[in-house]
């Protein structure tokens, strides 16, 4: 049960029954079985955490959102449609609504282009105008908290922390619905993930964006999700509201997991996480207000 599940919503994004197999290297060796069978919703503007330990298929989800992965059976379905069976075009299309943002800032963004020209590059290939794009990445800068004069530099001139804040900005520069984070705080130091993490945050309170947001750390996944789904060896073990799932969860795996992992500050994250779930519950009640009168 989760905490805005009282608003009746059709979820953003629906993963069902979903199979991944990799090839493997041998005479007559059977594929290799990434995914068995996941399922998995994500409403707008929430934040699903997925989190497991290294190999046990999170980021071939995350993949296969994206449409970079041998899906072999199942279906993924964004906005009601299902995004397995759409032609070049229309895969092109759905890719302003589904972003990404990668682990490592250092090898993510081209060293040789300037921070402007790498903000300019989805808005002009989507025909946005030269005038209009410029403008858009003044605000993008903005937004994540970069100065305006970033758009003369090159990456090199950046920290990690900083070059994570341009590839959420390219992210985010066509205005997607849904972000794929593939641990994009691992590579930061603690108080760098702190920061970039509260980023994530408040760019969802300002434009209601949704994240599926892979990690194998489960306090990282604690601080920013509102649900979690629990991963093991390519299957879900088990999914619910975040603090339930951290706090006490079910399955032996996710217990395991939570007491290998570090101690968060309960505190500062239960008022952060019932801030925005109160934030969240109000906008969704607001959007099925708007829907009723319509
Ligand atoms: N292109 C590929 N070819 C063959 N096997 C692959 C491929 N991509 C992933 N795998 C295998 O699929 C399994 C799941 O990989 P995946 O990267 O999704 O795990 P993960 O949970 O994200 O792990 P990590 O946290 O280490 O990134 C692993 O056993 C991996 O070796």
């Amino acid at each position: 049960m989760t905490d805005n599940a009282n608003v009746a919503e059709a979820p953003l994004l629906t993963i069902s029954g979903l199979e991944v197999e990799f090839p493997v290297k041998g005479w007559r060796r059977p594929p290799f079985k990434a995914l068995k069978g996941v399922s998995l919703d994500i409403l707008p503007g929430e934040t699903m955490g997925l989190v497991g330990e290294s190999g046990s298929g999170k980021t071939t989800i995350g993949r296969a959102v994206l449409g970079l992965a041998p899906i072999t059976a199942g279906s993924i379905t964004f906005d009601g449609r299902d995004t397995t069976r759409l032609s070049r075009t229309e895969r092109r299309a759905l890719s302003s609504d589904i972003q990404v943002v990668f682990q490592d800032p250092y090898t993510s963004l081209n060293p040789a282009m300037t921070i402007g020209d790498i903000l300019a590059e989805p808005l002009l290939t989507s025909g946005i105008a030269r005038v209009a794009a410029r403008d858009r990445i003044r605000e993008l800068l903005d937004q994540v908290n970069l100065p305006a004069d970033a758009v003369d530099r090159l990456p090199r001139e950046f920290s990690g922390g900083q070059r994570q804040r341009v590839a959420i900005a390219r992210a985010l520069a066509l205005r997607p619905r849904l972000i794929v984070c593939d641990e994009p705080v691992s590579a930061l130091d603690l108080s760098t993930q702190a920061r970039v993490l509260d980023l994530f945050i408040d760019i969802q309170e300002h434009t209601g964006v949704a994240y599926l947001f892979v990690s194998h750390d489960l306090s990282v996944v604690r601080h920013i999700s509102h649900r979690v789904a629990v991963m093991y060896r390519g299957e879900i073990v088990e999914t619910g509201d975040a603090a339930a799932v951290t706090g006490a969860p079910e399955h032996p795996y996710t217990q395991r997991l939570l007491m290998a992992a570090p101690v968060p500050h309960p505190r500062r994250q239960a008022v952060r996480r019932s801030e925005r779930h109160a934030l969240l519950a109000s906008q969704r009640a607001a959007d099925a207000a708007r829907e009723t009168v319509r």
